[in-house]
């Protein structure tokens, strides 16, 4: 799996140039190409990042790739971004590592999103899915039956028999359905609930995927 994500992360890099400033997604595939991004900066590209996450912040740094915040006048030119799933549609399952508000507002506002996964991540939009939906802790188990009143059955994500908290200081649910025909509809009725923040569903957002699979490296244009 990992050969997949080093291959897909490596080939996302031709879309990379000098000047621009790029949206650095989170996640270990994402963490591949900060390595490759590092490597091709040694030989002279030059761009900044804005991180989605405090691990990729951290491993930026480490990388020496310089990052500027996501102020009022910054422009991302592209950004490039793992996933936990990819329906055919092209549409995201997003959020597996907590990252999910800061990975959707960056990804919303860049010119262009390339998203890198390998080709398990390629799903058919039927069956049982765990969507991750950020919310409050303040009164996060009402929250919860709230939710769960629209057919979801949620799990406080809890990590190492810790509460996980995100990056913005809130928790994780993790929030199964039987059925998701309609990501777009699922969203919006989730995000409308109170105490919700956003929700690992990421619609028509996607300018480009690209897959890394045995064979290689295939790419799939979004709309
Ligand atoms: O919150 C985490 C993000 O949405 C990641 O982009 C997603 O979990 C994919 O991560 P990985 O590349 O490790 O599978």
């Amino acid at each position: 799996m990992d050969d997949k994500k080093q291959l897909v992360a490596k080939e996302a890099i031709k879309y990379v140039e000098s000047g621009m400033t790029l949206g650095l997604g989170s996640g270990s595939t994402v963490e591949w190409f900060l390595k490759y991004l590092s490597d091709e900066m040694k030989l002279g590209l030059n761009i900044v990042g804005v991180p989605t996450s405090k691990k990729t912040e951290r491993l930026a740094n480490h990388y020496g790739i310089p990052l500027v915040e996501l102020a009022k006048e910054t422009t991302i030119d592209l950004a490039v971004d793992g996933a936990d799933l990819v329906f055919s549609d092209l549409n995201l399952l997003k959020g597996g590592g907590g990252s999910l508000v800061r990975e959707k507002l960056i990804d919303w506002i860049a010119e262009k999103l390339v998203i890198i996964v390998d080709d398990s991540k390629m799903v058919n939009q039927s069956g049982q899915f765990e969507v991750p939906v950020e919310v409050l802790s303040f009164g996060w188990e009402k929250t919860k039956e709230l939710i769960e009143a629209q057919g979801y059955t949620c799990q406080l994500r809890v990590i190492n028999d810790e509460t996980f908290i995100s990056d913005n200081g809130n928790f994780i649910l993790d929030c199964k359905v039987d059925k998701l025909y309609d990501l777009n509809r699922a969203h919006i009725y989730l995000k409308q609930i109170t105490g919700v923040v956003d929700t690992g569903l990421f619609v028509n957002m996607v300018d480009l995927v690209m897959i890394g699979d045995k064979h290689g490296v295939r790419e799939m244009n979004g709309s």
